[in-house]
């Protein structure tokens, strides 16, 4: 199978490292496509054997499998313009939560599906959370879930749940870097220890705390209570975490639904309009 990407930014770097490192595709079987074309083409010096292409045509023309990984208004615009050079035998991924699956099929007509990627797949690890269309082929669906499970956990999701989903899996990593930060920075000011040090010990901490997870050692609660020793330090520091943390995430999720919900609105104009032209 060959695959191409469209959109070589975070995402589509994400994809094409995954991709390639975990062996799942070759890297002569992959087909880079960006708007900046110098942007793609630098890509060379780390992936030699990949093919970067000047037209978007390209792709469309020697891919099975075609990742569109650009923002989401993009991706509708790029969706615009596969619609009628696209047949049965291809299938083409959508990387947004904001764009439903029927949405890109009603567009597209054939296979299609949304995969949405977190920046942890770089490290070939974290979830990917997958969505099929309806009438998606079931040798595809096979072929994207063997191939996600290479480099990642993939999780079948619903469209009801996609944006909480997202949340956790692909902003996670951001949220935690920045209470990890906030933990610091409160270290720094307290007591003067050295920036430097307490980033250290914050990283190798969290590495740790993976391992522990990975490893089936302990759950988020068996962890916690096994450090919370009775009547010891860190439970005097948990009554004071409880006091200002508590209910911290409920905003958070309000504000990526508020902007969830614009960028749908947007999305379901530009979907309409592809509709009433055809
Ligand atoms: N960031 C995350 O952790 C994350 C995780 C999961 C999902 N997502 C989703 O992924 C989307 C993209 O995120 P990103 O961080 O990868 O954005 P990004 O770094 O801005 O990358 C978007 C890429 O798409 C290219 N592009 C735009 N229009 C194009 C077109 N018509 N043809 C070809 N290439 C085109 C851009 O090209 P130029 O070089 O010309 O700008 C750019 O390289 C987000 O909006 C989000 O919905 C993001």
């Amino acid at each position: 199978m060959k695959w191409g990407i469209i959109g070589t930014g975070n995402m589509g770097k994400v994809w094409l490292h995954a991709l390639s490192s975990s062996k799942s595709v070759s890297e002569k079987n992959i087909f880079l496509y960006n708007r900046s074309f110098l942007k793609a083409y630098e890509l060379k010096n780390d992936y030699p054997d990949v093919h970067i292409v000047q037209a978007m045509d390209t792709v469309i023309r020697e891919c099975d499998i075609i990742l569109l990984c650009a923002k989401p208004k993009d991706i509708i615009d790029i969706a615009k313009k596969l619609k009628d050079k696209i047949n049965e035998d291809q299938c083409v991924i959508s990387i947004t939560s904001s764009i439903l699956v029927d949405q890109l099929g009603a567009i597209l007509h054939h296979n299609t599906a949304r995969i949405i990627p977190s920046i942890t797949n770089r490290a070939l690890s974290g979830a990917t959370l997958v969505t099929f269309n309806e009438n998606m082929d079931d040798g595809f669906k096979e072929i994207l879930w063997d191939c996600c499970s290479e480099f990642s956990t993939p999780i079948e999701i619903s469209d009801e749940h996609v944006r909480i989903s997202s949340d956790i899996v692909s902003c996670g990593p951001a949220f935690i870097s920045f209470i990890l930060e906030s933990m610091i920075e409160a270290a720094v000011k307290q007591t003067g220890l050295p920036k430097e040090e307490a980033s250290k010990m914050a990283e190798t901490m969290i590495i740790g705390y993976g391992k522990l997870l990975d490893e089936n050692i302990y759950t988020f609660s068996t962890l916690k209570e096994k450090v919370m020793v009775k009547g010891g330090i860190t439970g005097e520091g948990m009554k004071a975490l409880e006091g200002t943390f508590q209910n911290i995430f409920e905003p958070v999720f309000e504000s990526t639904h508020l902007k969830f919900d614009s960028e749908k609105k947007i999305i379901g104009e530009m979907v309409q309009k592809i509709h009433s032209e055809s």
